[in-house]
């Protein structure tokens, strides 16, 4: 049984993946994330412990005591605005905490799979494939870029899972996504106006929890795009989601980059390209609207979250 060590285990990620290695019955989890667990209940082969990932001293002593075979780093600043001015805290998660794991996965002979992002391009050319060169317009992709590389030079046996703005429902999240916002928004009957100049290929959690599961039972070493396969903007984004849940369209309004702006520089264009994971690993994303179906399941208590 392959051994796991999971970080940000109470996030959406990190919930999902560590269901999903429950269920498959193939992986001992160690599941990690800073404060209690936020895990819905008790999960067969899978253990919980509190760990700072910034903390290299708890980090080094808790591979000493569990001796993982696998790491999957999923814990990061995903805050993109909060990254722009709070830089030092984003240094520290999503750059020199990545080193601690990395020190930690040497002594121990440890696979990491570490998972970045599609703002780590800027967006003047999606969809992107894996051979794309990165060019961060935000201290936040910037961050995950650097931490990419220090991944690529560490000498270990590694992946990189890159996605694309999730959506997904899970326990306690501390971070809502764009479809929860559309669909609280518009139940609320509040205005929401969204823009129609981005590009994104949206993800399903639950996709991109399997794609980590499949570098995992594979080994599979380099990096690997994983996001949905349907690239549209924000703006139809929450049109599909609207008419999904049966909610009021007429409450979305169109706008752009030179109305909407957030704090942090937002690439125009992403999306990825998907070849490499579906044909070396059988990743298999829903459609957008067999998520959303998904969703809709787990909201009103017809499948598990
Ligand atoms: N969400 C998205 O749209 C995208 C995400 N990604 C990447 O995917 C990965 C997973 O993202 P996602 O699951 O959505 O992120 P979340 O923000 O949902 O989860 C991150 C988790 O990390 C935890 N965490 C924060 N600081 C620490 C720390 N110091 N030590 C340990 N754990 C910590 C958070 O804890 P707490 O809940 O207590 O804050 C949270 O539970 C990240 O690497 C992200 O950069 C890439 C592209 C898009
Ligand atoms: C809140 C809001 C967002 N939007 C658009 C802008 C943007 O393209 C999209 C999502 O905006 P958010 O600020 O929620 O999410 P954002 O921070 O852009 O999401 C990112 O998260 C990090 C972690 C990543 O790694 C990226 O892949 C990316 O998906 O919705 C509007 O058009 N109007 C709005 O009022």
């Amino acid at each position: 049984m392959k051994k796991v060590l999971i970080t940000g285990a109470n996030g959406l990620l990190g919930q999902k993946l560590v269901r999903l290695l429950s269920e498959t019955g193939n992986y001992h989890t160690i599941a990690t994330s800073r404060g209690e667990s936020r895990l819905s209940e008790a999960l067969p082969r899978v253990t919980y412990q509190a760990l700072d990932i910034t903390d290299r001293t708890a980090v080094l002593a808790l591979f000493d005591e569990q001796q993982p075979d696998y790491v999957v780093n999923t814990a990061a600043m995903t805050n993109v605005d909060q990254c722009e001015s709070d830089r030092e805290g984003c240094i520290a998660l999503n750059v020199d905490a990545v080193a601690y794991l990395i020190e930690g996965c040497q002594k121990h002979n440890a696979f990491l799979l570490h998972l970045s992002t599609d703002f780590i391009f800027d967006g003047e050319a999606g969809p992107y494939d894996e051979t794309a060169t990165p060019n961060p317009l935000s201290f936040y992709g910037q961050s995950k870029w650097d931490a990419e590389k220090l991944v690529e030079a560490s000498g270990l046996r590694w992946a990189i899972g890159r996605t694309v703005l999730v959506y997904g429902l899970v326990p306690q999240m501390s971070r809502s996504n764009i479809v929860l916002w559309v669909k609280k928004s518009l139940e609320d009957g509040k205005d929401i106006h969204v823009v129609d100049d981005q590009w994104r290929t949206p993800t399903l959690a639950e996709d991109l929890a399997q794609g980590c599961e499949l570098i995992l039972r594979h080994d599979a070493t380099g990096i690997f795009h994983l996001s949905g396969d349907e690239l549209m903007t924000p703006y139809e984004l929450a049109l599909r989601t609207a008419r999904a849940f049966g909610l009021n369209e007429a409450l979305i309004h169109q706008t752009d980059g030179s109305r909407f702006t957030q704090p942090a520089k937002r690439p125009p264009r992403t999306g990825f390209i998907l070849d490499k994971a579906k044909s070396q690993l059988a990743y298999r994303p829903h459609s957008f609207e067999a998520g959303l179906h998904l969703l809709e399941q787990q909201l009103t208590g017809k499948a598990v979250i």
